[in-house]
């Protein structure tokens, strides 16, 4: 049966509330991401990265799924083939919706991670550089997030996936940050048929075989209707 390879971005979670990064007003626009998303900016002001993770991890915990994440969990069920859904996003929007087996290659807000044991567990709604592992009580705690300079997380299983692709879509991302704006040149040159769904064109939209314009919550549906 057909396997179907769904990535997303921030866009698939802008029409429930949840801030994008690069649009107007966006994440990027009011921090710095040297600041709060490398692990230079950690090691410089751990307190102001804890805030900035903290204040996205209380917004990120009133967000409920929109159409588009539901559309994609009912797909999950319905189609007779793997369907199997990649995020870039940190919130847990697609497992709210119902989805299954979410590969977040970029972590989750939800989750705290040990820089001494590695142990992870799941993160108090304010984290502190104060805050200490329940495992080796080191107060090395980090929010379990990849940050620009690191590797990404399920990598040789996203590749996976991916190179297995008959169909690869892309949703609500600008395509600007790798190595998840190049997994689309990977399914195409397995000979996957490719779609972008997008408010606006991205950085990548050439790759794609089938580009559609529009919110997420119209597109999605409509898409796997
Ligand atoms: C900025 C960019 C140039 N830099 C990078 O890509 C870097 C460096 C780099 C590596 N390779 C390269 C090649 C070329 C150039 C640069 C590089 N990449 C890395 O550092 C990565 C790590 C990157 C991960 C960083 N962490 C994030 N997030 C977690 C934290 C956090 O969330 O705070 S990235 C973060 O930003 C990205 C944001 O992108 P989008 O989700 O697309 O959001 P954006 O706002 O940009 O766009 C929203 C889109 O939605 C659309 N939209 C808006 N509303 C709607 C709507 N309603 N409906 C539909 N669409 C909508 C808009 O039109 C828009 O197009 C997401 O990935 C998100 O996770 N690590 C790495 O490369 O390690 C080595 C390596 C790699 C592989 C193998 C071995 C070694």
């Amino acid at each position: 049966m057909r396997k179907i390879v769904i990535l997303t971005g921030a866009g698939i979670s802008a029409e429930s509330g949840l801030g994008t990064f690069r649009d107007d007003g966006g994440l990027w626009s009011q921090h710095r991401i040297e600041d709060v998303a490398t692990p230079e900016g950690f090691a410089r002001d751990p307190d102001l990265v804890h805030r900035f993770y903290s204040a996205r991890r209380t917004q990120a915990a009133k967000a409920v799924p929109n159409a588009a994440h539901l559309a994609l969990a009912e797909l999950q069920r319905r189609w007779s083939g793997p369907v199997v859904i990649i995020t870039q996003n940190v919130d847990a929007l697609h497992e709210a919706a119902g989805a299954e087996g979410v590969l977040h290659m970029h972590g989750v807000l939800a989750g705290a991670l040990c820089t001494a044991c590695g142990h992870r567990w799941p993160a108090p709604a304010e984290m502190t550089p104060q805050t200490t592992c329940p495992a080796c009580t080191a107060a090395t705690a980090r929010p379990d997030v990849v940050w620009f300079g690191e590797i990404p997380y399920h990598l040789e299983e996203i590749l996976t996936h991916v190179q297995e692709a008959d169909l690869f879509a892309s949703i609500g991302t600008s395509g600007q940050v790798h190595p998840a704006a190049g997994l689309v040149q990977e399914a195409a040159a397995q000979g996957a048929q490719t779609v972008e769904l997008n408010l606006e064109p991205s950085e990548i939209s050439r790759a794609f075989d089938i580009r559609r314009l529009g919110p997420a919550t119209e597109l999605v549906p409509a898409w796997v209707a």
